[in-house]
Formats: C-alpha cells, sequence, structure tokens
C-alpha cells in the first residue's frame, strides 16, 4: 500500500521513510515539499539517493490521491491545518504528526500555539492517536491527530498511576528533556551548535503548547479536571526525550506493587516497557526504536512516586505511532515495521 508523506525534507519525513522502508505492508509513494518540489530527494539526502529516486512533488491534492491510500502530514502546525481538509475530501486516511487537530478545544488552541485553530469539523472527526491507550478509536479514524513527543512520553508514564487512583491528581510535577531534533529541522538560534553544546536549557516555562495536550489526556482519563506543572529542557543530545515525573501518593504502597500495576496496565503492549524495581531507563535504551521505557520508584520517606519515562522523540514520539496508528487503522500487527532494537551505544 502506498504511502504520501508531506512535508517531504523535515526530520519527520526522513524518520517515516526510514520506518517505512522496513515495512512489510507499505510503501513510500509520494513525497511532498513545498520547499524543494522539482528537485531529487537525494539532494536533500544524498544517503537514500538508492533507495529514494523519486523527484519531490508539490503538494497537489487530486494526485496524492490518485497513487495513495494514506497520507503522513510532516508539516508544521499551522500548515497541517490547511492541507488537512483538502485531503480530507477525498476520502484518504490521514496522519498528522502536526498540534493541529490534537485539542478538542479550538480556543485551547489559539490561546497556547497563538494561530488560527483548523475548522472545527475535521477537529471533531480527529481521533488522538495515543496507540497503547485509543485503539478502538484508533481502527476506526479517518483522520489521526498523532501526539506530541513530550505527550506520549509524560502520558503513557502517569495514565497507569491514575488509572489506580491513589495518586494526588494536583501533585503532578513533569520535568521534561528533549534532544534538539525536537524543535525539527529549521534553522533557529535554539538549535546553534554554539548555542546547545555543553549547554542545558529550560525553555516555554507555563507556556508549553504541550501543557493543554497532556492535561486533555489526563483529564480525559482520569474523569477529572487535572493541572500539571510541566517544565521543557533542551540537552545537547540529537534524539531523546525523559520525562522525570513526580507525584504524592494518597496510599502507602511500594516499588514493587506500583511495578505490578504498571505491569498489568500495559500486558499485550509491546512498546511499553516497564523496568523492574530498582532500575531506570536511560534514552539511549531507546533509541531509534518505538519503545517507551518506564521506570518507577516510591519514596518510603515522603510517599512520592518518581516516573522516569523515556522515548525518541522522531519515533515513539513521532513517525514512529504514525506508523503504530497506520498499523491499527488497516488492521495489521501493531509491530509491522517497528521492530528495530534500540541502537547502543
Ligand atoms: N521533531 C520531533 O521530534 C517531533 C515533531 N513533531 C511534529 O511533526 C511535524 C514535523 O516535524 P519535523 O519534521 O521535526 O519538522 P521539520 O522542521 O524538520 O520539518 C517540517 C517540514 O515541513 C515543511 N514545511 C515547513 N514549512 C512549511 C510551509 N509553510 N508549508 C508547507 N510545508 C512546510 C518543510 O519541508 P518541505 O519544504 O520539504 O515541504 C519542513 O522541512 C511538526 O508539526 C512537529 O511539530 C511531533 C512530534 C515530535
Ligand atoms: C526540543 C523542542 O523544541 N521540541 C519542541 C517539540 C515540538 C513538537 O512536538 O511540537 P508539536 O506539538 O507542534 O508537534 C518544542 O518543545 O516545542
Amino acid at each position: 500500500m502506498k504511502a504520501a508523506i508531506i512535508g517531504g525534507t523535515g526530520y519527520g519525513a526522513i524518520e517515516l521513510i526510514r520506518l517505512i522502508n522496513q515495512h512489510p505492508y507499505l510503501e513510500v509513494g509520494s513525497v511532498v515539499s513545498n520547499s524543494q518540489a522539482g528537485n531529487n530527494f537525494s539532494d536533500s539526502y544524498p544517503h537514500l539517493s538508492e533507495i529514494m529516486e523519486h523527484p519531490l512533488e508539490k503538494f497537489d491534492v487530486d494526485n496524492i490521491a490518485a497513487n495513495n491510500e494514506v497520507v503522513f502530514l510532516a508539516t508544521p502546525s499551522g500548515v497541517s491545518s490547511n492541507l488537512v481538509p483538502q485531503l480530507m475530501e477525498t476520502g484518504i486516511k490521514c496522519i498528522d504528526l502536526s498540534g493541529d487537530f490534537r485539542l478538542r478545544s479550538t480556543e485551547q488552541y489559539e490561546t497556547w500555539y497563538k494561530r488560527t485553530p483548523a475548522d472545527n469539523k475535521y477537529i471533531n472527526q480527529a481521533v488522538y492517536g495515543l496507540s497503547e491507550i485509543y485503539p478502538e478509536h484508533i481502527k476506526n479514524a479517518t483522520l489521526i491527530a498523532n501526539p506530541g513527543c513530550y505527550p506520549t512520553a509524560a502520558t503513557l508514564g502517569l495514565l497507569p498511576i491514575l488509572n489506580g487512583n491513589i495518586a494526588d491528581q494536583e501533585s503532578i510535577i513533569i520535568d521534561a528533556k528533549s534532544g534538539v531534533s525536537g524543535a525539527g529541522r529549521g534553522l533557529s538560534l535554539t538549535a546553534h551548535y554554539a548555542e546547545i553544546n555543553e549547554n542545558l536549557k529550560a525553555y516555554k516555562l507555563g507556556a508549553h503548547q504541550h501543557i493543554p495536550e497532556i492535561e486533555q489526556v489526563l483529564s480525559d482519563e482520569s474523569g477529572s479536571q487535572i493541572a500539571v506543572t510541566f517544565t521543557t529542557h533542551l540537552v545537547p543530545m540529537t534524539r531523546g526525550i525523559m520525562c522525570s515525573t513526580y507525584l504524592k501518593l494518597t496510599e502507602t504502597i511500594s516499588t514493587k506493587e506500583v511495578v505490578e500495576l504498571y505491569n498489568e496496565f500495559y500486558k499485550n503492549k509491546p512498546f511499553v516497557r516497564i523496568r523492574p524495581e530498582g532500575t531506570v531507563p536511560a534514552t539511549k535504551e531507546v533509541l531509534g526504536s518505538n519503545y517507551c521505557d518506564i521506570g518507577l520508584h516510591v519514596d518510603q520517606r515522603t510517599n512520592r512516586l518518581t516516573i522516569i519515562s523515556v522515548i525518541d522523540n522522531l519515533v515513539k514520539g513521532a513517525a514512529g505511532q504514525a506508523i503504530q496508528n497506520a498499523n491499527i487503522i488497516f488492521g495489521w500487527d501493531e509491530r509491522s515495521g517497528l521492530n528495530q532494537l534500540p541502537m547502543y551505544p
């Protein structure tokens, strides 16, 4: 089955191409580029010239619909909102990696993204693609709002303990760190070598666009309105996200019991791996893979739980989860094309 990719020369797109290349049922169809249409893909990425001979195409909705059965939009927020409606009208399945269809409230989108929101008609059709939590909705979706990278790591880490009803919901603090590829390939001071090398920066304090997304998922799943403290940091590494999450427990429980609770919650979920008591994951232990690894520790002195969740931002945080969602939509094994082991060291 052919898959179109829009935003063809960005990091999300090239990661989709890497994963689709190993997929048993998907192949790369149209690759659409706004900035490089007409040029060869290999002009941007010569190391893929053997598998990517086709020229980059300009956005042509009829052409995409005629030649592909699914389209991945690896385009920035504010761009997907304009392209998705045109694509949806053709009946093609859309999987959008941007934040444009994740928030149900257009007011929230305007507040946090500071942009004009997408048309409500399409927001209402979008299914939030957190694969482990919403497979039944994803199965029947025509438009997937693929989750943000930080929300994927944060919510997968928090949902089991909220489900266990032993968390003080007002006490949640998420201390998050990301590699620089999370900011995309576009040139910016943020990703400038001299700014990021040997440096550690907190950014977007209290203003990060992923705050309402995390709160929407946690509130939906817990049945009560949850607000979180969420701080992001840029780390001098290429890939990887770590969320160190802290919350107060309302009951006395051991680390061993919390580990059991998490294992039960994620049983039959191949991409979430719970570490045994006494070990915590590192970002390199999921590098290049679709895994989300979670480590847990209850501090008996403070009765706080620490949750360490790690993902590769470009795989489980973007392209990998997008393919996992396509697998669920088309009824394939959820692991199709996603069986890469993490690359270590
Ligand atoms: N990087 C990450 O870890 C994650 C990214 N995301 C989201 O995925 C999407 C893609 O991210 P990523 O690949 O990292 O970003 P990049 O900046 O690397 O790539 C985005 C691509 O979109 C295209 N584009 C840019 N501006 C426009 C425009 N005005 N009109 C049409 N196309 C445009 C460009 O490619 P071209 O000129 O070839 O069309 C650009 O390279 C974004 O929405 C991002 O927020 C989500 C989770 C994680
Ligand atoms: C390191 C870094 O800059 N990361 C980006 C995450 C980008 C992303 O996932 O944004 P969307 O929600 O629009 O998809 C950030 O913190 O804004």
